[in-house]
């Protein structure tokens, strides 16, 4: 519903900075060595990763913070899914802080799921342990006791027999990183519960896939964030639990200076901010939120939604009743090649999986990702499917969001995409960092006009039919028939067993 919302809007933005972007496309790629100012370690660290140039939104987003912008304004990024975005907000941050001297929590990533902040936190150390700074992660994939003695040094001494409030010398507490990946919920765990986790150092804020972060309040994290950085800067911030202060030992933090008119021109600390995503909220209710100062909005083209330029989008017709079949025959016809299945829910996802793993001779493997399994499970399928140990994906959208995947050349909508946000995201999977890639989506003849409208707003949104032969249909009815017989037995049993 939030996602429809948005769409209903006016393309043309209601805030101003937003209706006069810098166009990312304008930006060539550069070679590494023509990039200025760049630190040599993060550069060999580039080659090491096979990197020779930084894509055009990476080249976009220096010249903003490390470049000539110095970082004056906080930074939007609107530009297509694989178009390079992590590194666009990675490297600037590990460059500003390879000069840091003490260890202190500088810079905060924030991400809507555990997934994707590990993939984030790997980009992270690739590039910033050749320059000794630390990344953490708060997101909840082992226990909180086990996270904590990741990210916060405790002080040497027993704080319960060390602490005498009379004495001057007070517990320490040191931050083990200068970088974290965070999800929101366990960044408010931390921030309410871990003594000695502090953000009164943090100068760099990232929002990443903004607009998902911002569409749920996720127990108000951003707010919680802002409140802590700006009560901190006027001196009155008290940790909650003020028992234990927080500072490590007597350094202070000098953000970057902003002057905002409501400060009578004087300076005042701010801290930076970049908020990225590919399909960026233009609802000025949501964009406020993250008191973001004097901003300026990076943007790939000129309509709202840009699918990457090397994607192919299909439309296969089918009667409803044999998508399953169609499906199949697609998957069949697409030999072996990678290919991630979305459906409209986790059930679905459950379903549709079950079923065809019901397919006798089918010789695809076929596994299944959803938030419904346990995170777990799914970091294992994950990472397995990045291994190519199997063929088939089956998603429901948890996996929709910032993924990168090698090696997927097909996305397929089992299910038509209810907004041109999740038809981007979806079929951003494949066709990343300048390769090629397919998107098929299913559909009845009475969704066709619906879908046609939705592929209207998104630049590069035509579709061409694609057929799958006759033959090949029937060649795969039989079994398909067997596959719907051994299903329903399946479904019966599954019903009949009491509920634990
Ligand atoms: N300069 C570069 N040269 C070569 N490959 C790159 C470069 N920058 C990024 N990549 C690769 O491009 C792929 C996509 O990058 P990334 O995941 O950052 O995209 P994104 O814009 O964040 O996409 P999404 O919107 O889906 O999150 C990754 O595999 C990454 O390693």
């Amino acid at each position: 519903m939030a996602e429809m919302g948005e769409e209903k809007q006016h393309s043309i933005p209601a805030l101003p900075w937003m209706r006069d972007p810098v166009d990312i496309t304008l930006s060539q790629q550069l070679p590494l060595h023509s990039v200025p100012s760049l630190h040599p370690k993060l550069k060999s660290a580039l080659e090491d990763l096979g990197i020779s140039n930084l894509f055009p939104v990476q080249v976009a987003v220096w010249h903003e913070t490390v470049g000539p912008g110095n970082f004056e304004r906080d930074i939007c990024v609107n530009s297509p899914t694989g178009s390079g975005k992590t590194l666009a907000y990675a490297l600037p941050l590990v460059q500003m802080l390879s000069d840091r001297i003490t260890r202190c929590l500088r810079a905060l990533v924030v991400v809507p799921t555990r997934d994707l902040a590990l993939q984030v936190k790997q980009v992270f150390d690739a590039i910033a342990s050749p320059l000794g700074l630390r990344v953490g992660l708060a997101i909840g994939q082992s226990s909180l006791a086990d996270e904590i003695s990741e990210l916060v040094e405790m002080p040497a001494h027993d704080i319960s027999t060390y602490y005498d409030p009379h004495h001057v010398s007070l517990p320490r507490f040191q931050s083990k990183v200068d970088i974290l990946v965070a999800t929101p919920g366990r960044l408010m765990d931390h921030i309410n519960t871990t003594k000695g986790f502090t953000l009164e150092h943090l100068y760099y804020l990232v929002v990443d896939e903004t607009d998902r972060l911002l569409r749920e309040a996720y127990q108000s994290w951003l707010p919680t964030v802002l409140e802590l950085i700006q009560s901190n800067d006027d001196g009155f911030f008290q940790p909650a639990d003020s028992f234990f202060p927080c500072s490590v030992g007597a350094l202070r933090t000098r953000r970057r200076c902003g002057v905002e008119r409501g400060f009578k021109d004087k300076p005042y600390p701010r801290l930076a901010k970049m908020v990225l995503s590919a399909t960026l909220t233009q609802d000025p209710g949501r964009i406020i939120q993250l008191n973001l100062h004097h901003p300026l909005l990076l943007k790939a083209g000129q309509m709202r939604y840009r699918l990457p330029e090397n994607l192919e989008s299909f439309k296969l017709i089918c009667d409803k009743n044999v998508k399953p079949l169609y499906l199949i025959a697609l998957l069949k016809s697409l030999g072996e090649e990678k290919c991630l299945v979305f459906t409209k829910s986790v059930d679905s996802t459950h379903r549709l999986c079950q079923l065809l793993n019901c397919f006798e001779d089918l010789q695809i493997d076929i596994k299944e990702y959803s938030s419904l399994q346990h995170q777990r499970v799914r970091s294992k399928t994950l990472n397995e499917f990045r291994k190519g140990v199997f063929q088939v994906l089956v998603s429901s959208d948890a996996l929709t969001r910032g993924m990168d995947v090698e090696g997927v050349r097909n996305v397929i909508n089992y299910d038509v995409p209810k907004y041109i946000k999740t038809y981007v995201h979806r079929a951003g999977r494949t066709a990343r960092a300048g390769q090629t890639g397919r998107c098929f989506t299913l559909m009845s003849e009475d969704e066709v006009r619906r879908f046609k409208k939705l592929m209207r707003k998104a630049e590069g949104g035509s579709c061409l039919d694609h057929n799958i032969s006759s033959s090949l249909i029937e060649a795969l009815n039989t079994s398909y028939q067997s596959a719907l017989t051994k299903y329903k037995v399946i479904i019966s049993k599954t019903q009949k067993k009491p509920k634990k």
